[in-house]
């Protein structure tokens, strides 16, 4: 483990940097990759890339052994360099360290985000699930995270929920901090603009993407229209 100082801790080169005081850069697409994926799957996610902007994509593949993870986030690590996409791996700090991944997405239950950040550094984004909590978002800001994680927002198959969230708290967070919050959970291209309207920063998406009837360039460029981009 490597222990970073005080110093190199507080230079804060993160998502945060983009939102100086006063100003909110427009909400972006963050991909969440499908729950499982094959040895080609770097195929679909550049064809997703290709339907329009994508800020950042994150690597979630649940029950599956980390050394499998790792080989098959390489070639789609590379993929998201070339198109300046940030890599973000789900629930192992130990694993986004060792791939050097631009991020790495904690749940309540996946370690502490203040733990994360020694290991991790200051370069390294770090994102908090926060359900529908205020509280549980304002301890994230305070334990250093990127942004914090509100959701789900509306119905999802790609996992079971047990919490659900209103756009108030888009407005609510936003009102009150500069640090960016990303909104999750059963978003389409539909029902989207109520949470861009409400103040995300982020919309993480999946299956919106993922199972788009016309494919993922399609998908993620119907989202593109939503935010304004396309
Ligand atoms: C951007 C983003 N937000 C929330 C989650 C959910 O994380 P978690 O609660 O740990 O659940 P799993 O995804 O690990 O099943 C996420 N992954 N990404
Ligand atoms: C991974 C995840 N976390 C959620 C939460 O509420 O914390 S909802 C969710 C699933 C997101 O996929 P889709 O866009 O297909 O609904
Ligand atoms: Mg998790």
């Amino acid at each position: 483990m490597t222990d970073f100082t005080d110093e190199e801790l507080a230079l804060d080169p993160h998502f945060a940097d983009q939102f100086e005081k006063g100003f909110r850069p427009a909400c972006q697409l963050y991909l969440i990759s499908p729950p499982s994926i094959g040895d080609d799957f770097a195929d679909r996610l550049a064809q997703a890339f290709d339907g329009g902007q994508v800020a950042a994509f994150q690597l979630r593949l649940k029950g599956v052994d980390e050394d499998t993870i790792a080989r098959l986030a390489k070639p789609l690590q590379t993929l998201c360099a070339q198109r300046e996409v940030a890599f973000i791996i789900n629930d192992s700090v130990a694993l986004a360290q060792r791939l050097g991944a631009d991020g790495v997405h904690l749940g309540q239950g996946d370690g502490d985000a203040r733990e994360a950040r020694k290991i991790l550094g200051p370069k390294v984004q770090i994102g908090v699930t926060c359900h529908d909590s205020r509280h549980l978002a304002m301890e994230a800001g305070e334990a250093g995270a990127d942004y914090v994680a509100f959701g789900a927002f509306y119905p999802t198959t790609t996992k079971e929920v047990l919490h659900r969230a209103e756009p108030s708290i888009l407005g609510w967070w936003t009102t009150l901090f500069e640090l960016p919050c990303v909104a999750i959970g059963g978003i389409t291209a539909a029902n989207a603009a109520p949470l861009v309207a409400a103040g995300a920063d982020f919309l993480a998406v999946s299956s919106a993407v993922w199972a788009h009837p016309d494919g993922p360039e399609a998908g993620v460029r119907a989202f593109a229209k939503v935010l304004g981009t396309g």
